[in-house]
């Protein structure tokens, strides 16, 4: 499958996990990892299936990286209907009422555009117990094995 995984960061966790699945997945798949700083939303290609990796900042909000792709969406508005996207998210439960809250914007944004969201949105505890990438790999191969259908190919 052709896949490209997008990271949004402020200090390099979410850039860190995103360069992870990439080794995890590239023996099996054509897997490009790009910074959402430097994605455009004319660029996105509806035969890739894009795995979003994104931190939370500030009080809830998208993380530094993510920010100028937010702003060229709503500047552009992509019609994206013909795109498939899963999302995986990283925050600290210790912001109790903005947990979460980063990623889940952005999945909101690819969804305001029309874009089909893949599976359900992991969410990563920087205060709990698991380890990022123990998360985000089964994450990975199961929406990689439900986006085949929608892609019309073999995952
Ligand atoms: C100043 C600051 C603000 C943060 N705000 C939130 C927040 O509102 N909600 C949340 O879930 N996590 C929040 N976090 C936790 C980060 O999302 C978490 O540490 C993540 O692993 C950072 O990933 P990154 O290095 O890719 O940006 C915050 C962390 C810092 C240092």
């Amino acid at each position: 499958m052709k896949i490209t995984i997008l990271y949004g960061t402020e200090t390099g966790n979410a850039e860190m996990l995103a360069e992870d699945i990439q080794s995890e997945l590239e023996g099996g798949h054509d897997v490009d990892c790009l910074n959402l700083s430097d994605m455009a939303p004319s660029d996105f290609d509806a035969s890739r299936l894009f795995l979003l990796v994104c931190s939370t900042y500030g009080d809830g909000e998208l993380p530094a990286s993510a920010q100028p792709f937010a702003e060229a969406m709503a500047a552009e508005q992509p019609d994206l209907s013909a795109l498939h996207f899963a999302i995986f998210g990283l925050g600290d439960s210790e912001y109790d009422e903005t947990f979460n809250h980063g990623p889940k914007k952005l999945a909101e944004l690819m969804q305001a555009h029309g874009a089909h969201q893949i599976g359900e949105r992991v969410a990563h505890d920087a205060s709990g117990a698991d380890m990022a990438e123990d998360l985000a790999f089964p994450w990975a191969e199961e929406v990689i094995a439900l986006a085949g259908a929608a892609l019309g190919e073999a995952a």
